[in-house]
C-alpha cells in the first residue's frame, strides 16, 4: 500500500455513495429494491475524523446518522468486471453518512437534488483507515451505531442488495475510481434523528470503533 492511499484524507479524493442497499432498509421503508445501485456523491470537504464534531448546518432540523462501510479504492480504475474487484480494495473505513433529512426531504419532493443534504461540511465522519486483512469478510461483518449508548442500527453487510463487488464494478462503469476514493456502500435500517451534544458510536464487528458528538 503507498503512502498516498494510507493519506487519502489529507489527498481529499472523492467519496461516492450507494444508496437504499440494505433488504432490511427497504422492506421497513415499504419500498421497491432499487434494479441498479443508485449513486450520489460527497464532496471532500465532507470528511472528518475523531476529535472533530459534526457541526448541524444553518437551518437543519432534523439531521439523521447512517453508518455504513466505506470502501477505500487502491489504484485507479474504471470497467473493472465483479470478479476483479477485490484487486482494487485497498482497505476499508467505517464511516457515517450524515444527513440533513428536512432538506433532504425538500429536495426530494421538488425534484432539486440531494447534494446540500448529503455534502455539508462534517457529513462524512471516518473512522482510522482498516487494513483489507483486518476484514477478510467483508461481506458478511457486524455494522453497529449507538446515540448516547442505545442501540440503532445494527446489522450485518450480507443484507446489501448490491454486493460490494456489484457496488464498485457499476460505479466504474460509469466514473472512474482514483486511488484513495471511498466508497460508501449505503446504510442499514435503524437510520434516524441526532441532535446538538447527542454522542454517537459506531463500530465495524469489534475490528475499528468510533465516537463522534454532534455541535451547532
Ligand atoms: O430517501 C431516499 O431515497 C434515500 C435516503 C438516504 O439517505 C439513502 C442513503 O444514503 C442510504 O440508504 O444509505
Ligand atoms: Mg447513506
Amino acid at each position: 500500500m503507498t503512502e498516498r492511499l494510507k493519506q487519502f484524507r489529507e489527498i481529499g479524493k472523492k467519496v461516492v455513495a450507494v444508496c437504499r442497499n440494505y433488504k432490511g432498509l427497504t422492506a421497513a421503508q415499504g419500498i421497491p429494491n432499487p434494479k441498479t445501485p443508485s449513486l450520489f456523491a460527497k464532496p471532500t470537504t465532507a470528511y472528518i475524523t475523531e476529535g472533530q464534531s459534526i457541526r448541524i448546518p444553518e437551518g437543519c432540523n432534523l439531521l439523521y446518522h447512517e453508518v455504513e462501510l466505506g470502501v477505500v479504492i487502491n489504484q485507479n480504475c474504471s470497467n473493472v468486471a465483479v470478479s476483479d474487484v477485490d484487486d482494487y480494495i485497498g482497505g476499508f473505513v467505517l464511516a457515517l453518512d450524515m444527513t440533513a433529512k428536512d432538506f433532504h426531504n425538500e429536495a426530494k419532493a421538488n425534484s432539486r437534488p440531494w447534494f446540500l443534504s448529503k455534502g455539508f461540511d462534517t457529513s462524512c465522519p471516518v473512522s482510522d483507515f482498516i487494513k483489507k486483512e483486518k476484514v477478510p469478510n467483508y461481506q458478511d461483518v457486524r455494522l453497529w451505531l449507538k446515540v448516547d449508548g442505545v442501540i440503532k442500527q445494527d446489522d450485518s453487510t450480507s443484507d446489501m442488495i448490491f454486493s460490494v463487488p456489484e457496488v464498485i464494478s457499476y460505479i466504474s462503469k460509469y466514473i472512474t475510481l482514483e486511488e484513495g476514493d471511498v466508497v460508501l456502500t449505503g446504510t442499514p435500517d435503524g437510520q434516524g434523528p441526532v441532535t446538538e451534544g447527542q454522542i454517537m458510536e459506531a463500530g465495524l464487528a469489534d475490528i475499528v470503533s468510533m465516537k463522534f458528538s454532534v455541535a451547532k
